[in-house]
């Protein structure tokens, strides 16, 4: 496993360590298709305007599809300045799965929120996809969280009345997904997360374990090159956030995205590509295993 940002083997991630869950096919591997993304072949990013209105930019095989070049983000309040990213800088390729691991406030969360596009750092530079992030107007970056990254929260994040396959259809509807596609969709995600039998189910009538399963599926649903997960099994117990972790992990091989997600759960480090170590808002080198 790597263990440094620029610690890369260029034409691929490093070998990722084998899975015992796998998702069922996605269908487009029934028809003999590509991934449902495909980052093989990439379109060109034109101008801001039409920036993360659909798959473009950096998917070229050994070219990173997320740049993060001397991120520096200072929290004030009042006379009181927390510095939460110190010139951070690292890059991502398409398949990757990185951990971003590091103690509680050591700036995991600000990092990810500046990748994703939901806030905005002091100085630095974040491409995704060709998609200069943090230059884009906020209309670019709605469409860009929308089409081109697909997000996964601690807390799950599900809309409490809506079903199951409601939930994973709201991104859809936000794209106008034509309805018999949408449906489709949704079937295939829920099969692939392993929920084909609670399609109907409130959150509150699922476990904790089926309620992030549900979130991976609504975060794949507009097949976004890129997944963020910020905690994702920080409210699961630890064999449901080991599942959890290897879901994420056949998912990125699958649907062939990079996923960056921040944990502080060691026993969930050894399903990364790559480890990340952020101390006090700086990167640091990560101990190879012997
Ligand atoms: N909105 C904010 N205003 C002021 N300081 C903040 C704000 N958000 C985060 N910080 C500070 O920035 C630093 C990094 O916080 P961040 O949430 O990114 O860390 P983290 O590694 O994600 O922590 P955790 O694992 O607890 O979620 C911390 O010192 C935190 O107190």
């Amino acid at each position: 496993m790597n263990t440094q940002p620029g610690n890369h083997t260029p034409g691929g991630p490093a070998q990722p360590n084998a899975v015992a869950w796998q998702p069922a096919a996605t269908g487009n591997e029934q028809a003999g298709k590509p991934p449902a993304t495909d980052v093989t072949h990439p379109q060109p990013a034109t101008d801001p305007a039409q920036h993360a209105t659909g798959p473009a930019g950096t998917g070229d095989a050994g070219k990173p599809l997320v740049v993060v070049e001397r991120l520096r983000k200072v929290y004030r309040s009042g006379p009181k300045e927390v510095v939460a990213l110190r010139d951070v800088s690292f890059e991502a390729y398409p398949g990757e799965l990185i951990a971003i691991r590091g103690r509680s406030g050591s700036g995991k969360t600000t990092l990810l929120n500046q990748v994703g596009g939901l806030d905005r750092p002091d100085s630095g530079h974040v491409t995704v996809a060709g998609h200069p992030v943090t230059e884009l107007p906020e209309s670019g970056l709605l469409a860009l969280r929308r089409d081109v990254i697909g997000f996964i929260f601690q807390s799950f994040g599900l809309i409490p009345v809506l079903s199951a396959a409601e939930n994973v259809g709201v991104p859809l509807r936000l794209s106008r997904t034509p309805v018999a596609e949408r449906e489709e969709r949704i079937q295939i995600l829920l099969s692939m997360v392993g929920l084909e039998k609670h399609v109907n189910q409130r959150p509150y009538e699922l476990s904790g374990g089926q309620q992030q399963r549900v979130a991976v599926a609504r975060a794949l649903a507009n097949r976004p090159r890129l997944l963020i997960a910020d905690e994702p099994t920080g409210q699961l117990d630890s064999q449901t956030g080991r599942q959890i972790m290897q879901l994420l992990r056949a998912v990125v091989r699958s649907e062939g995205v990079t996923a960056l997600v921040a944990t502080h759960d060691p026993s969930l480090i050894t399903l990364a590509d790559r480890v990340l170590e952020l101390h006090d808002g700086a990167f640091t080198p990560v101990p190879t295993p012997a």
